[in-house]
Parts: C-alpha cells; structure tokens; sequence
C-alpha cells in the first residue's frame, strides 16, 4: 500500500489484457512487486523477462513469474484469465467457460490465504465479478469488476473529439452491463461545469441530438469494431486497471464507474452491475447514487434484467 509497506500485485492471465496491464504498472509506477501467473508458465516467463529489462528506464518494481502461492501476500489479484470474444461473440457468450475457469483461479488464489483485494476485468465482467465474490466469500468490498470504466473513458473521449474540448472537462458515466444493454447517463452529463444539453444550444449550435446518439452507439459497440480490425482490445483497458490498481494503492477516494455489489441501489439487488462508485485502499467504500430520469431508471434496470437471465443457469439468483 501507499507508505512504508511493499505493495505487491498479482496478475493472473498475462494474454493481450494482461500483459499491457502489466506494462501499465510499471510505466506508473504504481507497486513495488509484480507477479505475474498463466496457464502458460513460458509465456510469464518471457513476459517478466522482457519487462524487468525494461526496469532500468522505469520504476524499481521487482517483477517474476510466481505460483499462485505468492497470492498470499498480495494486496490485489487481478484476473484478465479465460476466453476472449471472437467477432461477432458477446461478452456474454463467453458466461460459461469462463465460470469453469474462475472457479479454479479464484479457488488456488484463496487456497494461498489471500486477504486482499480482487479486481476482475475477464468477461461478461459483471457476472464473473459476483461469481469471484460467490467463489471467494471475502466481503462484497474486496471485489471489484472493471465495469464501465473502459465505456466510460471511451465515452468522455469521444465527447471530448466532438466538443473539441480536453477530456478532463467532459464529465460523465456509462451505467449497467459492460456490454450491450449499457446506457449513457446523459442527464449528469457535463461540458465543464455545463449540463451538456446548455452547452449545446450555448455554444454548438449546430449540433444534433442524432449526433450525441451516434457517439453513444459508437461507444457501446467499440469492442466490436476493434475486434473486427485487431482481434482483441487491450490498451485502454489496461490503462483503466492501472487506474483502479492505484485508487486502491494510493487511497484515493476516486468516485469510477466500477461493477459492484448492488444491495438496494437503485432498486437492484443481488447481482454486480456498472455504477459510479468510490473506491479507496477497503475497496468499494459504496457506490454513489446519481439522480437518473425514469427512462434512464428503466434501461438501468433493463440491463440489470439481461445479467440476472444470464446468471440464472449458473448462479441462484434473486
Ligand atoms: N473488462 C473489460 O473492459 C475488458 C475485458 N476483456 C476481457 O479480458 C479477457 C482476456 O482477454 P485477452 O487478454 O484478450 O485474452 P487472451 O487470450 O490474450 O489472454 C487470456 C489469458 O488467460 C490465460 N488463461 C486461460 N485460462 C487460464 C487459467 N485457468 N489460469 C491461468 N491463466 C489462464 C491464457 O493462457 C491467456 O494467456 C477476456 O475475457 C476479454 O473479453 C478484454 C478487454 C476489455
Ligand atoms: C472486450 C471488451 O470488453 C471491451 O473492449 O470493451
């Protein structure tokens, strides 16, 4: 953690997801000790080679291929483990292999005495955060799927090459499944200090309400198109896990849109949806309840709906 203790994270999977992760950590310096774990022992191998040579123009992070004996001390495991989409795969379609293979990950990982912090980025996220929860028994706050961080970010660029104004300015969340039922909250969205629709009509004028939903569209279906063009997508997420890693590390405090346990939260309840939510070295401290318009309710609960149909062969669901 931030202060004197070594902080050490695990990462279990080092495919495209994984390894770029791995490469984030280091560029940000955000632990001191990396493991890293795969089905394909080489493969880490290789990996922690090729990154520990890279240490003399980074940060000091000592960096091996472990077992998952080195869980123990850790204070995050995050798993990218388990199958990819193909194109034209959902993320849901991937539901039932990648179960299988979280049980086992998330079973040796406790087996080792893990006290820590799980994130969880493999998909559907949603389903495999609550399965991680399920499987583990740590407390709801010590697990934390990637959510709508990645739709999130992907959102605020997106608005920020329309308004022609820096990221940092654009403020606003995609809520719900990480994947096809998300929505934009578009009602909390902000240019500024600006409710997006007055920035709008103040200052581009001739810009459509068409326009706004085509950057939503393109938003929702990024993965698709980047998988079409390259197989996988990797970088932004791994970059959105760097995030998360040191809001956790450093205590942050920061309010991301992460999947976590709802238990009355906007009326959900029982399973592991994308929310704003604060996150600090405990974890989810809670998330945080936004104002949404009925029809924003509605679709929230929509996507909530498809999670818990898809859950339901697998998980007893309320
Ligand atoms: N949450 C998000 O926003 C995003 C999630 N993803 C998801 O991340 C996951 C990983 O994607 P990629 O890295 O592209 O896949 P990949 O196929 O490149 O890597 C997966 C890795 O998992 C390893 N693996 C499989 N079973 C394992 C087990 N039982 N124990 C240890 N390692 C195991 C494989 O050997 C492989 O190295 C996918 O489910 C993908 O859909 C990808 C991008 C964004
Ligand atoms: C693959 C995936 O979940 C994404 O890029 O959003």
């Amino acid at each position: 953690m931030y202060g004197t203790k070594t902080s050490r994270v695990v990462v279990i999977g080092t495919g495209n997801v994984g390894s770029s992760y791995a490469f984030s950590l280091i560029n940000q310096n955000i632990t001191d000790e990396m493991v890293l774990i795969d089905l394909n022992k080489e493969k880490t191998e290789g990996d922690a080679m090729d990154l520990n040579h890279g240490i003399p123009f980074g940060a000091p992070t000592k960096i091996w291929a472990g077992e998952y004996s080195d869980c123990k001390d850790a204070d995050i495991v995050v798993i990218t483990a388990g199958a990819n989409q193909k194109p034209g795969e959902t993320r849901l379609d991937l539901i039932e292999k990648n179960v299988k293979i979280f049980k086992g990950i998330v079973g040796s990982v406790m087996e080792s005495g893990f006290n820590g912090i799980f994130i969880v980025a493999t998909n559907p996220v949603d389903v495999l955060s609550y399965a991680t929860w399920k499987f583990s028994g740590l407390p709801m706050e010590r697990v934390i799927g990637s959510g709508t961080i990645l739709d999130t970010a992907r959102f605020r660029f997106l608005l920020s090459e329309y308004f022609d104004i820096d990221v940092r300015n654009i403020h606003g969340y995609i809520m719900g499944e990480h994947g096809d039922t998300e929505l934009p909250v578009w009602s909390q969205t902000r240019i500024g200090s600006e409710p997006i629709d007055r920035y709008m009509s103040k200052y581009k004028k001739e810009g459509k309400q068409e326009d706004l939903d085509n950057i939503f569209i393109n938003v929702r279906d990024a993965a698709y198109h980047i998988i079409e063009r390259k197989g996988a997508t990797h970088y932004a997420i791994a970059m959105g896990l760097a995030r998360l890693t040191k809001a956790i590390l450093r205590n942050e405090h920061s309010i991301l849109t992460v999947s976590t346990l709802m238990k009355g939260e906007y009326g959900l309840d029982d399973l592991y949806i994308g929310v704003p939510a604060i996150v600090s070295q405990h974890g989810v401290e809670k998330s945080v309840e936004i104002d949404l318009t009925d029809v924003e309710m509605d679709k929230l609960h929509h996507s909530a709906d498809v999670l818990k149909e898809a859950m339901k062969p697998i998980f007893e669901v309320k």
